[in-house]
């Protein structure tokens, strides 16, 4: 089976290493910079539970046409550089094969066998990956796993490791049955879901908060209960959020625990978050995908989101000051 990890940075690069390691799949992958040159020179590694796992991929590039048709391409750039690779992306499609998009917070494709009214113009601005790649090649994926990328070819990562992925339609395809059972056969637990919008909001819970308050005001969560004040901004967006979820069909109410997630008991919290590391280095934030679109939503389905309308500005403030620096 060939397999190729498009933006393998800190996710993609923990996945990669571990197909590499296990050696089930030809895995190629798709990076730049000095960190394709450590690849491409060294291999690509992972540090985890106190040991180092991985290798030489079969092809490292920054140019997707090089490589030949793929049977799973897993998509692990964060969404604002998506709709840049619809058209690579396309052409790197097998015939019936698989993009399995690992994003946090609401995927372009979102209403794909829901009502089918097209792309998420906030996470798909010219349509350009509704039109261009189309919605059905997608798997969805929701990743809980913390990493961060150490050093150019060595990811390391913390805490949890569970990789859900699921069929928009809910169908348990053996498209999906295949990438699951490449991924557990690599030391991953890697559930099939029937829902996997359910698993994203769960996610989202997560990252609605956690992302954009550690990101604005650089204290990551582990640290929120010795710094007042932004636990009780958090538990506003998640609580709104839940009620945006309830409005489109998904009940939570009763199974969230927001005070766990604004006040985790130590060693619970997780590292920083891909938000706290995105403004750290300067590169473009996924605002609309975590936080954008939960607005959008409830301003369809008439939800007040009183305390997400005063961080969002902000935040796309942050990330347009990012953008104009680079
Ligand atoms: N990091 C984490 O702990 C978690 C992240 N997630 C989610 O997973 C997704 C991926 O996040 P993460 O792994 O942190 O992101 P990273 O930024 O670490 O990885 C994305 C990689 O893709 C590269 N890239 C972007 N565009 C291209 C391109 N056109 N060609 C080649 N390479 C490209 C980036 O390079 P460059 O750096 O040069 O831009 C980077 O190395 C996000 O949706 C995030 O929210 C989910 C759970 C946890
Ligand atoms: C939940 C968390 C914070 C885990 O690292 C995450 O998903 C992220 O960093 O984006």
């Amino acid at each position: 089976m060939k397999v190729c990890v498009y933006g393998a940075g800190a996710i993609g690069g923990h996945l990669a290493a571990r197909l590499i390691a296990k050696g089930d799949a030809e895995v190629s992958v798709v990076a730049r910079g000095a960190h394709l040159a450590a690849i491409s020179e060294n291999g690509l590694f992972l540090e985890t539970e106190g040991k180092v796992i991985g290798g030489k991929p079969f092809a490292a590039t920054d140019d997707p046409s090089k490589l030949p048709p793929q049977d799973l391409v897993v998509l692990s750039l964060k969404a604002p550089s998506l709709p840049a690779v619809a058209r690579p992306l396309k052409k790197l499609l097998a015939p019936s094969a698989a993009a399995l998009f690992f994003n946090n917070g609401i995927p372009w494709w979102w209403r794909y066998g829901i009502d089918d009214g097209g792309s998420l113009p906030l996470l798909d601005p010219d349509g350009l990956l509704w039109r261009e790649l189309g919605p059905e090649c997608v798997l969805g994926g929701v990743v809980y796993s913390s990493n961060a990328l150490k050093q150019p070819g060595v990811v390391t990562h913390f805490g949890a490791n569970k990789w859900i992925m699921g069929e928009p339609t809910g169908d348990r395809s053996p498209r999906a049955e295949a990438a699951a059972e490449l991924f557990e056969a690599a030391g991953l637990s890697a559930p099939v879901s029937e829902d996997i919008r359910r698993d994203m909001w769960e996610k989202l819970f997560r990252n609605v908060a956690g992302n954009p308050l550690s990101a604005i005001t650089r204290v990551p969560t582990a640290d929120w209960p010795r710094a007042p004040g932004i636990g009780e901004v958090g538990r506003g967006m998640i609580k709104e959020t839940v009620e945006v979820a309830r409005a489109l069909g998904w009940d939570f109410a009763d199974s969230v625990d927001a005070e766990a997630i604004v006040n985790p008991a130590p060693g619970r919290a997780g590292g920083r978050s891909s938000m706290l590391q995105d403004v750290e280095m300067g590169r473009p934030m996924e605002v609309e995908a975590i936080v954008g679109q939960v607005q959008a939503f409830a301003r369809e389905a008439g939800v007040a989101t009183p305390t997400i309308d005063v961080i969002l500005p902000l935040l796309r403030g942050l990330d347009a000051a990012i953008q104009h620096k680079r």
